[in-house]
């Protein structure tokens, strides 16, 4: 099963995966984009550069999510692992879309059907929602992604997936505190693990 955590900039799915990692062991794969690997940190050398050309972007963050699927994905899959990837595809359908409104038609059509040929769709999607505000804020507004405008926009997207995908995202309110939250997706996993 694959299990993704995706939100705004600070909503809180790195607490969260880390604190899953720390209590489970043999059957589990943790993982995340953008990865460890060159590719991610080509992508991570972009974020950091305030004029990078939007496009070449989402294809350094498209080449990072195809390396991790042949290398860590869909192998730890095939052994039976849930895996659980902190963002993941629609991390790019949410911030490229953004990115690359005004500059492409449609920019979510197109980064789904550059991924549709290749991707391994989720199973489950828990989506921490916060405000853009809160994001921004507690993720220190220290970069281009992690602003209060450009957030809107990614949450806008994010609700876009969400109403095409209703049975996938599972809503997390994750303007509450830690240990809630936590919670919360502590029941969430015990759920759809026990429909499994
Ligand atoms: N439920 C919460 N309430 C208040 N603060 C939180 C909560 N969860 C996380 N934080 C704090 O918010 C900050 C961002 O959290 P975290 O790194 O987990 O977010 P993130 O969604 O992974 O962000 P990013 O996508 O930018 O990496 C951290 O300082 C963390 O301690
Ligand atoms: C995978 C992915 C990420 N981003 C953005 C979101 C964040 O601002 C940064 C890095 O992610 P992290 O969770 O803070 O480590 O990159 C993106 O725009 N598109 C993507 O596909």
């Amino acid at each position: 099963m694959l299990v993704t955590l995706e939100g705004l900039d600070g909503s809180g799915k790195t607490t969260v995966w880390e604190a899953l990692r720390a209590t489970r062991d043999d059957g589990w794969t943790f993982t995340r984009e953008p990865t460890g690997s060159w590719y991610g940190d080509a992508v991570r050398r972009s974020i950091g550069e305030p004029d990078a050309d939007p496009l070449a972007e989402l294809f350094l963050y498209t080449a990072d999510h195809a390396d991790h699927l042949s290398r860590t994905v869909r192998p730890a899959l095939a052994d039976g692992d849930v895996v659980v990837s902190d963002r993941y595809s629609d991390s790019r359908y949410a911030y490229q879309a953004a990115s690359l409104d005004g500059e492409l038609k449609r920019p979510m059509e197109y980064i789904r059907g550059v991924h549709q040929p290749f991707t391994r769709e989720p199973d489950v999607t828990l989506y921490f929602d916060v405000p853009p505000e809160t994001g921004a804020a507690r993720a220190g507004a220290t970069n281009k992604f992690e602003q209060t405008k450009f957030l809107s926009e990614v949450q806008a997207n994010y609700e876009e997936l969400i109403s095409m995908r209703p049975g996938r995202f599972v809503r997390i309110d994750a303007t509450r505190p830690p240990e809630d939250v936590l919670d919360r997706v502590e029941d969430v996993l015990g759920r759809v693990l026990g429909d499994d």
